[in-house]
């Protein structure tokens, strides 16, 4: 068989996501390359996620070179997945998930989050994370904060703000766990769906005996069920990564819980739900929870921000 070629972003990150997945088919014995393709996420770093519009800006690329075979497989944070794919791709695997907490990362010490009485700068670029901060901290400013981890770092010491509020598994990957102030409480800070995974999409009319290969793998069952309910949630919220959506899920033998839900841009209406059911019926699950938040009072939140978001 062909070395099997992974394509990936050129991000460090994305790197070491590629990287990881390459150990894993080798420890099954399986040759691969790694092939790097830049997107226009990569490219277009003085723009918000949210305005490039979140459609695919750091999969497109991968997919093209998909669809004509000069990669077999493409390798992305599952996090930065559409919930629903095009036409002709699909997600054959993810790996067995991370920690899925935010943190909040300083090169300070003298960082406390939760005390009003010290002013305190945090940079993100999630609009989870700044309308999560409005809700639970008002207290706390925020400034966008764009670019691979390493560039965000450099600018906060630089001192573009005091401390960044990340996700927990790009910052490990990244080997900044010393820097690392707080791992915040997934009620408060609910992840966005498939945080802390990686996503390894395929062509659909990939050879079968080929995928096969790799789904035994790199493929992490219980992970699998987890994204499936969550993402099914996402399919019908529409998150992308411009609307504050989270919902993370948690398995416990045949049990799935999925909790999720959605918080208004200002941080004053912020909705939270769950559902139980069995994990074979994962997708079935991340329906019922869309109807709970929806009714909720999700539905109306979801059209506000739309509506800003068009303007
Ligand atoms: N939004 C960008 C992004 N996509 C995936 C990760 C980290 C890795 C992961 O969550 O799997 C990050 C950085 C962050 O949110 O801090």
């Amino acid at each position: 068989m062909e070395p099997i070629k992974i394509g990936t972003r050129g991000s460090k990150l994305a790197l070491y996501q590629a990287y990881h997945v390459a150990d894993l088919l080798k420890k099954t014995g399986l040759e691969s390359k790694i092939v790097i393709i830049e997107t226009k996420g990569d490219k277009v770093l003085d723009v918000s996620i949210a305005k490039i519009g979140s459609k695919g800006v750091f999969t497109e690329e991968l997919e093209e070179q998909l669809a004509d075979g000069r990669i077999d497989i493409a390798v992305h944070s599952a996090k930065d997945m559409q919930s629903s794919l095009p036409l002709g791709f699909e997600i054959i695997a993810f790996t067995e998930r991370e920690k899925v907490n935010d943190i909040i990362l300083s090169h300070r010490k003298d960082i406390d989050y939760q005390n009003p009485d010290l002013p305190l700068l945090l940079g993100t670029s999630s609009t989870r994370r700044v309308a999560t901060l409005k809700h639970f901290y008002p207290h706390i400013k925020t400034v966008e904060v764009r670019g691979n981890l390493q560039t965000r770092i450099a600018k906060m010491e630089s001192g573009v703000c005091d401390a960044l509020l990340l996700a927990y598994a790009g910052a490990h990957r990244m080997n900044y766990d010393e820097m690392i102030r707080y791992e915040l409480s997934l009620d408060e800070f609910t992840p966005a769906v498939g945080q802390g995974s990686i996503a390894i999409e395929s062509s659909t009319g990939m050879d079968p005996y080929v995928k096969e290969k790799i789904v035994l793998a790199c493929h992490h069952s219980d992970t699998g069920f987890r994204l499936a309910a969550e993402r099914s949630y996402l399919r019908i919220l529409e998150g992308g990564c411009s609307i504050p959506v989270y919902g993370l899920a948690e398995v416990a033998g045949e049990d799935l819980q999925l909790k999720g839900g959605i918080v208004s841009l200002d941080g004053t209406e912020r909705i939270i739900q769950k559902v139980r059911g069995s994990k074979y019926e994962a997708e079935k699950i991340g329906q019922m929870l869309a109807e709970k938040v929806l009714n909720a009072g999700g539905d109306r939140i979801l059209k506000e921000i739309k509506s800003i978001i068009k303007n």
